[in-house]
C-alpha cells in the first residue's frame, strides 16, 4: 500500500525494489499500459519514503508535466526538460565551460563545429556562455545541441560534477527515454555512475514510440549488461479491444497487450473491455477525399478536447485549417530559396564577406557577369525558383534592393510561425519558442481581443496596455475591439496600427527591430489579412481539432482520425508500412509513428488512406477486417 492508502501497481513495486537495491531501472510498456501514471506513483513513493531526497523529473511531453503535476507537487520534485537540466547542472562553472567549448570547437573532427568562427584559445576571455535560442559561437552563445555535447564532454572530464549531481539528486527519472539523445543516456548511465555517491535513474518509455530519429531508441545494451533492470507492463488500460488488437500487429518487438485486470481502468465497462470501434476509409486517385470523410464519420470536430485529426506535417494541416497563406510565406518562399542557392555557391566557391556592401540584385549581377551555359545555371534560379518568381516577379525586385548581408542573416524557417502548438487551451505555453516576434506581436493582439470577447477583464487588463480612466473609456474599449473585429478580412497591418494607435497594443522594441531587420518577410506579411493570423493563433491555441502526428505523442482522445498522407516523403511512406516493402529504415520510422497515432484513441479510430496500393489494401483488410475497411 501507497500513499494515501492507494494501492500500488505490481510494476511500480518491483521498480521500488531496483531502487532500494541501488539498481537503476526502466519501465517499460506499450502504449497505454499506463507508464505515466506509474511514473507519477513512483515519484509519489520515493518523496515519501525517502524523505530528504531530491528527484529529477525530466520529461518533454505536456501530457506528462501535467499528469505529474496533478499528482505529486513537492519543492524536493524538479520536472524539467534535458536541455534546462543539464544546462543547471554546468552552467556555474563558466571558466570551464569556457576551457571545454574551445576544446571542443578545435581538431580535424571537432565535436561543435565552428563554421566560419575562428577559434582561438583567447577568443572567449571576459564573455559568459550563455544558452539561447540560437548559437554566436564567438560571443559565447550556444543553443541545444551544443548543450548536450558540452554536458556531455563535462560529465566526462570532472568527477566533482558527477558528485555535485549526485548529491542534488538522488533520483533522477527520464520520460520517454527512448526519444533521449544518446549523449545524455551515456552521461546517466556511463558517467554518473563512476561517482561514488549513492544514487538512482530510471527510465520510462516504449522503444515502439520511438518517433524522433535523434533519439536513442532503446537501451537493451545497458539492460543486457545489467546495468539497467527492466519491468515491463504488459496491461492496456486505454484502448478499446479492437484498437490494441490491432496495435499488436504493429508492434515489431512481439509484445502482446491485453486488457488490465483493473475493473476500474479508463478502457472498462462494467467489468468488460470495451470494444470501440475501428475504421479505415479509403480514395482511389489524387483527390483527397477527408472532408467526405468527416462527413461519414459525423463526429462533432468541434469537440477539440475530445476530437483530434492527425496530420504528417503543419504544412498538410495549413490549408484545412485556413492558414495556407502564412505557410507559403514561412516554408515556400522561392526567392529565399534563391537566395539560399546563391549563398551556398559562395561558400563554397569564396569569400561571402566581401559581399556584405552590395544589395542582392549587384550580387546576382556579379555572379552571373560573363557566365554562360552550366556556370550561368549554378548562379541562377532552379525551375521550380523560376516558376515562384514569374508569379511573384515584385518579390524578386524588392530583395534585390537589400543589402546582401542583411538579406543572408534573415533566417526563416516554419518553426517561426508554428512552434509551440498547444495540443488544448488550458495548456501552458514552452519557455524558449521559436516562433518569431511578428507572430508574437499578432498574437499579442488577438489574446487581447480574445480576453475581451471571452469577459475575462482581469487578464486582459494585464496584457493591455489600454487603460481604462473613466466611465467614457468603457464604451471607447467596445467600440475599439469591436472595430479590430470588423478588419477581420484587412490586411494585417492596419488592425496593428489600429492597435498601437488606440492603446490597445504598443508596438514594442522587438517588433521595431523585426521591422527593420527583416523587412522583406515584414513586407510580406503585412498584407496578409488578418483572418489568416486569426485561423493560425486557433490552431496554435489549441482550440482547433488538428494536431500534427508527432505532438500527439502522450495524450489521448476519444475520436482519432489519423490522415495518412501519399506524398512523397523520403522519410515516411504508408504504402511501404501496409505493404511492408521499401526501405527498412522508412517503414520502421512511419510503423513507428503509426503506432502512436492510432494508439490515443480511446473510443474511435479512423484512418484515412488517400491511394493506397492494391496491396496495401489487402493488408488494411487484415490488420482493420473486411467489413472496417471502406471506400470513400
Ligand atoms: N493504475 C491506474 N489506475 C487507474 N487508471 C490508470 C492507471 N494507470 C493508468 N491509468 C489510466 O490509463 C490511461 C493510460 O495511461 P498512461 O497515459 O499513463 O499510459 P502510457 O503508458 O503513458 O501511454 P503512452 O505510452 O501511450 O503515452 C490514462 O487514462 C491513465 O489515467
Amino acid at each position: 500500500m501507497g500513499q494515501d492508502g492507494v494501492k500500488l501497481e505490481p510494476e511500480v513495486v518491483e521498480v521500488l525494489r531496483h531502487v532500494r537495491d541501488g539498481r537503476n531501472f526502466l519501465l517499460s510498456g506499450g502504449a497505454g499500459s499506463g507508464k505515466t501514471y506509474s511514473l507519477a506513483q513512483v515519484i509519489g513513493e520515493l518523496l515519501r519514503t525517502d524523505p530528504v531526497a531530491a528527484i529529477a523529473c525530466i520529461t518533454y511531453t505536456n501530457a506528462a508535466v501535467r499528469e505529474i503535476e496533478s499528482r505529486v507537487s513537492d519543492k524536493r520534485l524538479f520536472v524539467s526538460t534535458i536541455h534546462d537540466f543539464l544546462w543547471a547542472a554546468i552552467s556555474p562553472y563558466q571558466a570551464e565551460l569556457r576551457n571545454v567549448l574551445i576544446e571542443l570547437m578545435k581538431g580535424e573532427a571537432p565535436k561543435i563545429n565552428p563554421g566560419s568562427t575562428a577559434v582561438s584559445n583567447g577568443m572567449l576571455e571576459g564573455k559568459a556562455i550563455q544558452y539561447k535560442e540560437y548559437r554566436i559561437l564567438d560571443k559565447g552563445f550556444i543553443s541545444h545541441d551544443e548543450v548536450l555535447v558540452l554536458a556531455f564532454a563535462f560529465f566526462e572530464q570532472f568527477p566533482k560534477i558527477r558528485n555535485i549531481l549526485r548529491d542534488k539528486y538522488r533520483y533522477i527519472l527520464v520520460d520517454e527515454y527512448q526519444d533521449t539523445d544518446p549523449a545524455v543516456i551515456k552521461i546517466l548511465l556511463d558517467a554518473l555512475p563512476q561517482s561514488r555517491r549513492k544514487g538512482v535513474c530510471g527510465f520510462f518509455g516504449d522503444a515502439m514510440q520511438s518517433i524522433y530519429d535523434e533519439g536513442v531508441g532503446n537501451i537493451k545494451s545497458y539492460i543486457d549488461c545489467g546495468v539497467v533492470s527492466e519491468v515491463r507492463k504488459e496491461q492496456n488500460r486505454r484502448n478499446p479491444r479492437l484498437v490494441y488488437e490491432l496495435a499488436n500487429q504493429l508492434r515489431v518487438d512481439g509484445l502482446e497487450q491485453r486488457a488490465s485486470d483493473d475493473i476500474t481502468a479508463p478502457n472498462m465497462n462494467n467489468g468488460v473491455v470495451k470494444q470501440g470501434t475501428i475504421r479505415l476509409y479509403y480514395s482511389m486517385g489524387e483527390d483527397d477525399k477527408v472532408s467526405a470523410v468527416r462527413n461519414d464519420l459525423n463526429w462533432d470536430f468541434s469537440d477539440i478536447l475530445e476530437t483530434k485529426e492527425l496530420n504528417l506535417t503543419h504544412n498538410l494541416i495549413a490549408p484545412q485549417a485556413g492558414f495556407e497563406a502564412l505557410m507559403d510565406i514561412y516554408n515556400g518562399d522561392g526567392v529565399l530559396a534563391f537566395r539560399d542557392r546563391i549563398v551556398k555557391y559562395i561558400k563554397e566557391s569564396g569569400d561571402i564577406g566581401s559581399y556584405d556592401e552590395q544589395t542582392f540584385g549587384e550580387v546576382i549581377a556579379a555572379l552571373q557577369k560573363d557566365k554562360t551555359g552550366k556556370a550561368l545555371k549554378s548562379v541562377s534560379p532552379t525551375p521550380l525558383m523560376d516558376t515562384f518568381i514569374a508569379a511573384h516577379p515584385q518579390l524578386l525586385a524588392e530583395a534585390s534592393n537589400i543589402n546582401f548581408l542583411e538579406f543572408r542573416r534573415m533566417f526563416v524557417n516554419k518553426d517561426q510561425l508554428v512552434d509551440d502548438k498547444k495540443q488544448s487551451e488550458d495548456e501552458v505555453a514552452r519557455k524558449g519558442s521559436q516562433r518569431c516576434n511578428f507572430i508574437n506581436h499578432v498574437f499579442k493582439i488577438m489574446t487581447v481581443v480574445h480576453l475581451y470577447k471571452q469577459r475575462q477583464f482581469n487578464e486582459f487588463l494585464k496584457r493591455t496596455e489600454f487603460r481604462l480612466k473613466s466611465a467614457s473609456d468603457k464604451a471607447l474599449l467596445k467600440k475599439n475591439i469591436d472595430a479590430v473585429i470588423a478588419m477581420s478580412e484587412r490586411p494585417i497591418i492596419e488592425t496593428i496600427d489600429f492597435a498601437h494607435e488606440n492603446g490597445l497594443c504598443i508596438k514594442d522594441d522587438r517588433f521595431e527591430e523585426f521591422r527593420i531587420r527583416r523587412s522583406y518577410l515584414f513586407n510580406r506579411l503585412i498584407k496578409v489579412p488578418c483572418s489568416v493570423f486569426q485561423k493560425l493563433f486557433e490552431y496554435l491555441e489549441g482550440r482547433t481539432a488538428y494536431s500534427t502526428q508527432h505532438k500527439i505523442k502522450g495524450s489521448e482522445f476519444e475520436r482519432v482520425l489519423v490522415v495518412l498522407d501519399a506524398g512523397d516523403w523520403s522519410k515516411y511512406n504508408f504504402n511501404y508500412l501496409f505493404e511492408g516493402s521499401g526501405k527498412d529504415s522508412v517503414r520502421e520510422r512511419t510503423q513507428k509513428l503509426f503506432y502512436v497515432c492510432c494508439t490515443r484513441a480511446k473510443d474511435y479510430l479512423a484512418v484515412y488512406f488517400r491511394d493506397p496500393s492494391e496491396a496495401s489494401l489487402t493488408q488494411a483488410k487484415a490488420w482493420f477486417g473486411d467489413d472496417n475497411v471502406i471506400k470513400i
